[in-house]
């Protein structure tokens, strides 16, 4: 089976990535033959969003095992699911692709593993194309019409399987004639926001209009931004959400003007088995992220940096929560636990 997406082109027997370190200047695909390619194009963020890596992860596990033919086993498989889990701590999304294809993967062996491991990747990559539809429909029921939000990072195409979450609401919202435009905030240091966001909206034709992260504030206060829509790379019992490191102070100024803070996810971003945010593991990444944008140097050489990836907002800054299930209002333990057994 071929599957094409934004960021993630499956081949049914290699995959192809699309370099986002790259964009939007560059369009440049990179082969994905194996685990270790999976792996390294995920640490390396060549691929990044928490549900296109768990969809990249799948396809590096099945790749593996179809490297490996008669050889492949669970156990053979090991050394491989550990190497891919190591790539990036705080998308739950990772652990949950790996953990449904080693189930997947039960006692089975060569030719008949391989077909259980690649059918399940190709399902995880067209469910999650199928929930952010869903997801984007539930959330542009919530905004008023003709309103005007800001969004964080990219969490379109680019960062799942299609559509997207934060995006997808988005998207879903501009079909509906919902929509008058779109903040975008830049996102240091990666900037997600200028490099990603900003090329997929105006893409589609979807008025979006760049800003700095130090406007947000300034934004809300003016009356100019009507909901807050980010994603989430990973979602605790309690409704605690790990985000693209801002998201914090976009929940507590949103908080402050009274303005609803919406986090758009999958289902598979959800871990319960978490209690709340301060069990979740923040990925911290090289301070050359912050000393430089894209090579230019913006620092002093020496300077100590402190570049955590995401942050945690407590569930009680956030209004809604929306998966592909539907919406859980005013997140609490209770209502997540509930949402997870409905299906
Ligand atoms: C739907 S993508 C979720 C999430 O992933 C992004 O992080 P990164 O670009 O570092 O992978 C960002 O936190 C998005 O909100």
């Amino acid at each position: 089976m071929v599957i094409n997406s934004a960021a993630i082109r499956w081949h049914g027997d290699f995959l192809e990535l699309l370099d986002q370190r790259l964009l939007p200047t560059e369009i440049v695909w990179l082969p994905v033959r194996n685990s270790q390619d999976a792996a390294t194009a995920i640490r390396d963020m060549v691929v990044r969003g928490a549900p296109a890596i768990g969809i990249t992860a799948a396809y590096g596990l099945a790749l593996e095992a179809a490297r490996m033919e008669q050889r492949a086993s669970m156990s053979a498989l090991a050394g491989a699911v550990e190497t891919l889990a190591a790539s990036r701590p705080t998308a739950v999304n990772l652990f949950w692709a790996l953990d449904r294809l080693q189930a997947t993967g039960g006692s089975l062996e060569g030719a008949e593993l391989v077909q259980a491991l690649t059918q399940d990747a190709e399902a995880i990559h067209q469910e999650d194309i199928a929930a952010n539809h869903a997801l984007g429909d539930f959330g542009a029921s919530l905004l008023p019409q003709d309103a005007t939000v800001y969004t964080h990072c990219n969490t379109g195409a680019l960062a799942t399987g299609g559509h997207g979450t934060a995006l997808g609401i988005i998207r879903s919202a501009w079909q509906k004639q919902q929509l008058r435009g779109v903040y975008a905030g830049e996102t240091r240091p990666w900037l997600q926001g200028s490099r990603l966001t900003s090329w997929e909206l105006a893409n589609d034709g979807i008025p979006v209009t760049l800003v700095a992260d130090s406007t947000a504030g300034q934004l809300m206060a003016q009356g100019k931004v009507q909901a807050v829509i980010v994603g989430a790379d990973r979602i605790t019992a309690n409704g605690d959400t790990a985000n693209k490191i801002g998201t914090y102070n976009l929940a507590v100024l949103a908080k402050h003007h009274g303005i609803p803070f919406i986090v758009a996810a999958p289902v598979s971003t959800l871990d319960p088995a978490l209690p709340d945010g301060s069990h979740i593991v923040i990925e911290e990444r090289d301070g050359s992220e912050v000393r430089q944008i894209q090579g230019k140097v913006v620092a002093p050489s020496e300077v100590a940096v402190y570049n955590p990836a995401f942050d945690v907002t407590p569930g009680e800054l956030i209004t809604a929560i929306v998966t592909e299930r539907g919406v859980i209002e005013a997140p609490t333990t209770e209502k997540v636990l509930a949402h997870l057994r409905q299906q």
